[in-house]
């Protein structure tokens, strides 16, 4: 019997921001962001669950796309909108227990072999990195730039995407012209002079995602 599928998601998920925390959870509802991912790193369980449920609880207060980064375990138990995992995570995770309690499944690719690897998983979105050199997290392989991105587009066809890595609001039009149906940052808003500017124009380009 083949896979089942993992919940859909629109295509298009529109602005992603990927935070560390619950103030900035609250700050980018409150903006008007729709689709965004509450990634804290290296905690245990114990350290992060009150967070991840109040995190979860605001997600659905605004009907929002809330995904929870690793804590898979967690996401399930307070019911998350989705769950963010990496290539290392599909050898530990119990991907049957997320897609038993409804929730979608968002799973990172390098290359074209970790994206094969993640579609038989039948995710709700491939996320593609990293585009650009980042800061935020250390990568092992190269950027993939945006000839390759634009190729992998291609090939995923109506698959929802997503684009992460290094994508600076300079850089989004020319993400966005790729068809990514997505733009996941972290330090453009986080890290900007001004974030609420910075989430404002960022939500007239790429927009809020689809209903
Ligand atoms: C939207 C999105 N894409 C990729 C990642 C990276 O996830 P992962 O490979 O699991 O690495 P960590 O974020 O856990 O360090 C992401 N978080 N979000
Ligand atoms: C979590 C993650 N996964 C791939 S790149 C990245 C960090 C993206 O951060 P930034 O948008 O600041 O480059
Ligand atoms: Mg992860």
């Amino acid at each position: 019997m083949s896979t089942p599928a993992f919940p859909s998601v629109p295509k298009r998920l529109g602005l992603y921001p990927v935070v560390d925390s619950v103030e900035w959870i609250s700050r980018l509802l409150e903006a008007g962001v729709r689709t965004l991912q509450l990634r804290i790193k290296d905690k245990r369980d114990e350290e992060v669950e009150a967070d991840i449920a109040a995190a979860i609880a605001l997600g659905k207060r605004y009907e929002a796309r809330l995904f929870i980064n690793d804590y898979w375990r967690l996401a399930i138990k307070h019911r998350a909108y989705g769950v963010h995992l990496g290539q290392e995570d599909l050898d530990v995770a119990n991907l049957d227990a997320i897609r038993d309690a409804g929730l979608r499944l968002g799973l990172s690719t390098h290359d074209n072999m970790e994206m094969d690897r993640a579609l038989e998983a039948r995710p709700s979105y491939i996320a593609l990195g990293h585009v650009f050199p980042t800061r935020t997290k250390q990568m092992p392989s190269a950027p993939q730039g945006l000839t390759q991105l634009a190729a992998h587009i291609r090939t995923l066809g109506d698959y929802p995407t997503v684009a992460i890595g290094g994508i600076s609001i300079d850089r989004v039009p020319a993400v966005l012209a790729t068809g990514v149906g997505s733009v996941a940052l972290v330090s453009a808003i986080t890290q900007a002079p001004d974030w609420q500017a910075a989430t404002a124009q960022l939500l007239e380009l790429v927009g809020a995602g689809d209903e």
